[in-house]
């Protein structure tokens, strides 16, 4: 089987109610996480796009790389399906943008342990999988389009239904794919490098 080629897609379509900022743009490793996230998975994918809701949400980032989200679907799941239908023989790698604990070695091994006869690869923690740092094949796009059209937006909900390829993650490393979703959270994760 001919493994289809990966892009990548960074998820920075959420409105960060939470964090009360976007947290698309702000700083972790030296730079806006928009711009950290691409890096970091660049190497594996031929090009690399950021998934928003609309044109204007982040600032800096090159409007030439935003994919928008698919009308009328809410969530992750408008951005994934949006970028499968825009190119339909990819195959995405998706990270989601407010988890910066995430580094080279857990892309490295989604990468080269990527199973491209299931639908999504997905690493898992404490007994669930992780939706947002996986890779989507195209054979699984016309079921998710399904999903989506019957009003369901949980990546997690759909990936219970789906026969996916899982990889677990040491509890000891469990925490590098934690969400930083507060300011309280943001600031244990610069002090501490977790939340
Ligand atoms: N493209 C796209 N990405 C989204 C959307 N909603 C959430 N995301 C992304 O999905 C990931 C997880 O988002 P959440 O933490 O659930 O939502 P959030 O908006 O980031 O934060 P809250 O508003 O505080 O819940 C982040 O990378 C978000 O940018 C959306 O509607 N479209």
């Amino acid at each position: 089987m001919i493994e289809a080629p990966i892009y990548g897609l960074i998820l920075a379509g959420g409105p960060s109610t939470r964090m009360g900022e976007n947290k698309a743009e702000l700083i972790y490793h030296d730079r806006p996480q928009w711009a950290y996230s691409a890096q970091l998975i660049a190497p594996y994918c031929r090009e690399v796009y950021f998934s928003v809701r609309n044109d204007d949400q982040i600032a800096d980032m090159p409007a030439e790389l935003m994919l928008r989200d698919k009308p009328n679907i809410t969530g992750p799941v408008a951005g994934i399906l949006a970028a499968m239908e825009s190119n339909e023989r990819a195959a995405w790698m998706v990270l989601g943008i407010d988890m910066p604990g995430v580094d080279r070695a857990l892309i490295n091994r989604i990468f080269r342990q990527r199973d491209a006869n299931k639908g999504v690869t997905c690493l898992m923690r404490d007994g669930k999988a992780e939706p947002l740092l996986s890779i989507w094949e195209p054979t699984v796009r016309d079921r998710l389009q399904k999903y989506a059209s019957s009003g369901k937006s949980s990546l997690r909900q759909f990936l219970q239904q789906e026969d996916i390829h899982i990889i677990v993650i040491d509890d000891a490393m469990s925490y590098k794919l934690d969400s930083i979703d507060t300011p309280e959270e943001r600031q244990n994760f610069l002090r501490k490098g977790r939340k």
